[in-house]
């Protein structure tokens, strides 16, 4: 990893809800996923970004156990993701990135063939999830929307009350209405039941106030990985009132994430006030330290300055 302010690693793979470790993934001879490392615990929210084709899905695959790691781990509940019992894998929600099959049943009768396999689908049906989903239950899925189909697909990851929710894109279909909607929806749940969700999506902003840890992939490798409350509070972009280089190279020790497209910008992630005088008295001119870095702005600056 180039960059990034770590998060916890405990000790124990076991003790972890999700825990890569050192995972690769090679589809023939293309490495498509290297040397993964990320945890994630009951609570957390991480947010998975990265470029098209930078391995988002792929990672996704190996944790819902649908792939099998080349190199590594990939563990759940603290075992391998492809040896999960029945019982662990309805702990699980996931929504693929496009969802596709029984094109030919209606929306209800889909609801109740899955529900058979999720005890908890039936006792809980929840009237907030369906009222946002909004889906007619005699339409034939084959002709749901595009944004309808996400609907279907979200409502059917989370009916059963899932531990760890895997959300590939979810949102990327849905209207602005629907999309604040259900990032309420799923804040409420996780908060709720301290459930874990990874999900990816193209959409920082709708990520930034709910993640509680974004990870950013880069070409299959981890670039960083990033607390949110540590980007929120000391992730600063800082420059020189007047917009000059700075005279001398930055102190040691402050941990420079990324520069931005203003050359003398720099994205740093350790920022405190104890910086701004240190640097007040090293520059002849007073720092200016400018609104704090919004995730759009840091992931784009990080992954500019890598490409
Ligand atoms: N089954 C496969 N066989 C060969 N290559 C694959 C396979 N699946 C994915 N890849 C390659 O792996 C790389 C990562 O793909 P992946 O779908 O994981 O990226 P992503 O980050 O999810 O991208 P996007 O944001 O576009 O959805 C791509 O170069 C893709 O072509």
């Amino acid at each position: 990893m180039s960059a990034g302010i770590q998060s916890n690693m405990a000790v124990n793979a076991q003790d972890h809800l999700l825990y890569c470790n050192h995972l690769g993934k090679c589809f023939a001879n293309k490495e498509v996923l290297r040397d993964i490392q990320l945890t994630a615990e009951p609570g957390d929210i991480v947010a998975l970004l990265g470029p098209n084709g930078a391995g988002k899905s792929t990672l996704m695959g190996c944790l819902i156990g649908l792939l099998e790691p080349s190199t590594g781990q990939a563990l759940v509940f603290g075992k391998p993701a492809t040896e999960l019992s029945e019982e662990d894998r309805s702990r699980m929600g996931y929504v693929p990135q496009s969802f596709q099959g029984f094109s030919w049943l209606r929306v209800q009768e889909l609801i109740e063939y899955l529900g058979q396999f999720y005890p908890k689908a039936r006792r809980a049906l929840s009237p907030t999830l369906h009222a946002w989903a909004d889906l007619d239950p005699k339409t034939r899925i084959k002709n749901l929307s595009g944004g309808q189909r996400q609907r279907l697909s979200i409502l059917l990851a989370l009916r059963h009350q899932p531990d760890l929710l895997i959300l590939d894109e979810p949102v990327a279909s849905l209207d602005p209405v629907g999309r604040r909607d259900f990032l309420q929806l799923l804040r409420d749940y996780l908060r709720d039941r301290q459930a874990t969700a990874l999900i990816s999506s193209h959409i920082l902003s709708d990520l930034e106030p709910v993640a509680t840890q974004t990870v950013i992939m880069l070409n299959g490798a981890m670039h960083a990985q990033l607390s949110m409350v540590q980007f929120r509070e000391q992730t600063r972009w800082i420059r020189r009132d007047d917009a000059e280089p700075w005279s001398r190279p930055l102190p040691e020790g402050l941990q420079v994430l990324a520069t931005g497209g203003d050359q003398y910008a720099v994205l740093v992630a350790n920022w405190n006030s104890a910086w701004a005088s240190r640097l007040a008295n090293q520059e002849s001119s007073e720092i200016v330290v400018t609104a704090p870095a919004t995730l759009e702005s840091a992931f784009l600056a990080m992954v500019g300055t890598a490409a």
